[in-house]
């Protein structure tokens, strides 16, 4: 069953239609209460997500070199304005004692962890985390480049504007070519 309470959010959008000065029972936006409570259920669904049960999936493999998945999409949503941001993470990780992961994991968690009220770094040091907590690699590194529609559609409007994070653990916080090839090899 969902935890979603669908109600209290059609009840809202209502309320917020009223105070901008809609109506509505203005036909348009009859139905727009129920469509907005199930959009709200799909991107915020990761709140009740742990990204950590996907690093459930190892396979034993004796490779302790760089993985890295890049250009994975995500789209979340801003915690602040509750507008989207959205870009591409690349997620990268040296494997320890064999303990290596499904890649779609790495996607899946990028996404539960991103289907929140959310701040970008956030989102880059909670995967992060969670790497590092249940696969116990050599190290990890994430980066995270986004544009924020609070930044391009309204307050500051600056379109175009990309923010990076990454978030560096293990051994990669030491090893400054590592994270130097890593970066490389997302730019190609
Ligand atoms: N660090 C960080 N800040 C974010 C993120 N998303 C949005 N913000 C910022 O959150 C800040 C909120 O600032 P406030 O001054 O409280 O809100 P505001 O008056 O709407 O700010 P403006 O956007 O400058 O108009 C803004 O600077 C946003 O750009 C994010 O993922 N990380
Ligand atoms: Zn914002």
């Amino acid at each position: 069953m969902s935890k979603v309470n669908r109600a209290q959010i059609e009840e809202a959008v209502r309320l917020i239609l009223e105070a901008v000065g809609d109506d509505p029972n203005r036909e348009g936006v009859l139905d727009t209460p129920k469509r907005v409570a199930k959009m709200y259920e799909e991107v915020f669904q990761g709140i009740h997500q742990d990204p950590r049960e996907y690093f459930e999936t190892i396979f034993s493999e004796d490779h302790e070199e760089l993985v890295l998945v890049k250009d994975i999409p995500f789209y979340s949503m801003c915690e602040h304005h509750l507008v989207p941001f959205y870009g591409k993470a690349h997620v990268a990780y040296i494997p320890r004692n064999g303990r290596v992961t499904g890649l779609s994991k790495l996607a899946r968690a990028v996404e539960a962890v991103a289907k929140r009220p959310q701040l970008q770094e956030r989102i880059t040091s909670t995967v992060a985390d969670a790497m590092m907590e249940k696969l116990e690699p050599h190290g990890v590194m994430i980066v995270v480049e986004a544009e924020h529609m609070c930044m391009t559609m309204r307050g500051v409007k600056k379109p175009g504007a990309k923010t990076v994070t990454t978030a560096v653990r293990g051994t990669l916080a030491e090893d400054s070519q590592a994270r130097a090839e890593i970066l490389s090899l997302i730019k190609q």
